[in-house]
């Protein structure tokens, strides 16, 4: 059985509503959508980023929940509304987290803030990112300075009730109202606000396993979710240098983290994100040195327009597909993709290189994978994820494909895996090279 969560009430009372009754509507989390509701899902990205914009910008707009018994906290991020509830355990009844608190105030927050106003989808936007992109600090916070302990929320009682019956007492903050979702542990140590702000969560509710998040033992709800069926601050070292080749790559937006594009242009890439519904033929016209299927929420298996799209593309271009785009490409390529009894969300799964033998640690965070045995003749499994033994990277140098389930920008880290978007720069500047050499022709 896998665990869901069947509902937050926003006080006292609780009840278990049958999953279909509880969200009918085409907001509900893709696990409980048919595929054409799912395909809805993946349209429109951005506006997860908005919801986390008003709730930084306004913390007292939303509140909602909590009071509790066991250890975690987890944000659910469905389409328009954000959920940040927080999981206290006994013996004592703290309030908020104190992590969750200092995370606010940093700087890092505020850039996701800075990002989520950059980040209104036009057709096709130009995101030439400067390749020394450090995040910027100079933005002013809205938030009212602080007194010690004193949180910039409210917060208000909820209840987590889970599929098999059990029922957790929480704090929330956010978004209000009763939210339907799979519960997904990630066990990185670091790297929350990226982890919480991960578009490919969407319909999600995340549970950080981290046994000191306000002293408390956060990993019963993981315990329970593993039997049935997620501190210091990582930044990243921009290259200084400005390389001097570039690059075209058109990344279509599934629900992409701006960290892709953050290493994409540190390797010199001039960067054209489109919308998961941008036709194939209009990329091509656009001739792009290279093209990036992001990461995203949901079933690839239910998107069969970006497969299809996929298709259209691949051998014509020097592709990249990083997770949900890993699965669309190995579905396009003839393959089958399933879903994991729980996924693999976390900051340090072993994956063995296959190239290389060399072992790699890396940040996860998918549902489905790609089975191996159903792809075609060459097509190369380049990538195991050592815990399972799954499919976690593929290519097909003949059409100059390459693809990972996980995460090489990895924000958080580690970054161990970063050389794949230098190994993607190959792959492009190969094929420019093809083309500007003089055609011999046979007489
Ligand atoms: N991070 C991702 O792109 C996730 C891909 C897909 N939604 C999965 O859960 O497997």
């Amino acid at each position: 059985m896998t665990l869901r969560l069947v509902q937050v009430m926003k006080t006292g009372r609780t009840r278990i509503t049958p999953l279909s009754a509880a969200f009918p509507s085409s907001r509900a989390p893709e696990s409980f959508l048919t595929p054409s509701e799912s395909h809805h899902l993946l349209r429109p990205p951005t506006n997860l980023h908005s919801s986390i914009q008003v709730f930084l910008e306004n913390p007292s707009l939303h509140s909602a929940t909590a009071r509790l018994t066991v250890a975690a906290w987890f944000v659910v991020v469905v389409c328009q509304s954000s959920w940040f509830v927080v999981l206290e355990g006994p013996p004592r009844v703290a309030s908020v987290s104190r992590s969750c608190s200092a995370a606010l105030r940093s700087s890092s927050v505020r850039r996701v803030r800075q990002l989520a106003s950059s980040r209104r989808l036009s057709p096709a936007r130009q995101c030439s990112l400067p390749a020394s992109c450090r995040p910027s600090i100079s933005v002013k916070s809205p938030l009212p300075a602080l007194a010690e302990g004193e949180r910039p929320w409210k917060t208000s009682d909820a209840r987590l009730v889970l599929e098999d019956g059990s029922i957790w007492k929480a704090k929330s903050f956010g978004a209000t109202g009763t939210q339907v979702g799979e519960v997904v542990f990630n066990t990185s140590l670091t790297g929350y606000q990226e982890i919480l702000t991960d578009p490919s969560y969407a319909g999600q509710f995340v549970l950080m396993t981290n046994p000191h998040i306000d002293d408390v033992d956060t990993r019963a709800i993981t315990r329970r979710l593993r039997e049935d069926g997620s501190l210091i601050e990582q930044e990243w070292e921009f290259n200084s240098k400005v390389p001097q080749e570039t690059f075209h790559v058109v990344a279509y937006d599934f629900g992409i983290k701006q960290n892709i594009l953050r290493r994409l242009a540190s390797y010199g890439c001039k960067i054209t994100v489109v919308p998961s519904t941008w036709p194939a033929s209009k990329t091509l016209k656009m001739k792009p040195d290279g093209v990036l299927f992001s990461n995203g929420p949901g079933d690839p298996s239910a998107v069969p327009y970006a497969v299809e799209t996929v298709r259209d593309i691949i051998g014509k271009v020097p592709v990249f597909g990083i997770c949900m785009g890993h699965q669309l490409l190995g579905q396009a390529l003839g393959g089958k993709t399933f879903k994991m009894k729980f996924g693999h969300h976390g900051g340090n799964h072993p994956v063995r290189n296959l190239r290389t033998t060399h072992v790699e640690i890396s940040a996860q965070n998918h549902n489905y994978a790609v089975d191996p045995a159903t792809l075609p003749e060459g097509v190369e499994v380049t990538h195991i994820n050592l815990n399972d033994g799954s499919c976690a990277g593929l290519a097909f140098p003949a059409k100059r494909i390459m693809s990972l389930q996980y995460h090489p920008e990895a924000s958080p880290g580690p970054h161990d895996s970063d050389y794949a978007f230098r190994e993607f720069v190959y792959l492009m500047r190969q094929e420019k090279r093809k083309k500007s050499e003089p055609q011999l022709s046979t007489v």
